[in-house]
């Protein structure tokens, strides 16, 4: 995939990068990339929410990385947590090929780990927009986690991947009864697939 990225797209054109690896997936080999389908689901959350701050748990390659940060403003700030170290080296040289590596800091550890540590470690005080995308039974707990260590304020968006393919049901249980969440289902396919799958969007209330 980054032979892919080296080969096919122009440095320092972010739209480039994305282009070649949704080629790559679907011409070469499926990969889970949040994919061009829910990835303009992505892009009109990202534009419509315009974070300073972004927190995106599972970076895997670095694709949403460079779909968001290609979005933000100049001050703005992408922290984006990776547990696996290959998948985090591949993700830096993505990163740096779409010439996004000053808006992106990307952070080598589990999810559980770091949140709450996001205050002292990188003097957040709270996330306007959280991407879940990473281990499917860390959304619900890593939620409660960002609740508990006051990183999500009033009007703070969550956008989930994947709540119906692989399926994050206790997330979307607790999410969508819960009276501090405000929550919309945007239907789609599972990259690169006709499989169903969806994003959840949900804003915390406070
Ligand atoms: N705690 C913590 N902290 C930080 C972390 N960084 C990484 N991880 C571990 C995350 C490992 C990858 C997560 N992503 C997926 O598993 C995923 C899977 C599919 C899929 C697969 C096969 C199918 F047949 C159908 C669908 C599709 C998707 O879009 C997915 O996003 C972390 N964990
Ligand atoms: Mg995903």
């Amino acid at each position: 995939m980054l032979a892919a990225v080296q080969k096919n797209a122009t440095r320092g054109d972010p739209r480039s990068v994305v282009k070649a690896i949704d080629q790559f997936c679907r011409q070469k080999e499926w990969a889970m990339n949040v994919g061009d389908e829910k990835g303009c689901i992505l892009d009109s959350v990202v534009t419509e929410v315009n974070p300073a701050t972004v927190l995106e748990l599972g970076t895997y390659c670095g694709y949403s990385t460079v779909r968001i940060a290609s979005l933000l403003p100049s001050n703005a700030k992408l922290i984006t947590l990776e547990f696996n170290p290959d998948y985090a080296a591949i993700a830096r040289q993505v990163i740096a090929w779409a010439g996004l590596e000053d808006k992106v800091q990307l952070v080598e550890g589990a999810s559980g780990d770091w949140i709450p540590k996001m205050k002292e470690k990188f003097g957040i005080e709270t996330f306007d927009l959280v991407f879940l995308d990473h281990w499917k039974d860390r959304y619900l707990p890593d939620t409660k986690l960002m609740e508990e260590c006051g990183l999500l304020r009033k009007g703070s968006i969550l956008l989930a991947d994947n709540v119906i393919c692989p399926g994050t049901p206790d997330y979307l249980e607790y999410i969508r009864n819960s009276p501090r969440y405000k929550s919309q289902y945007f239907k789609s396919h599972l990259e690169y697939t006709k499989v169903e799958d969806g994003l959840e969007k949900s804003v915390f209330l406070g």
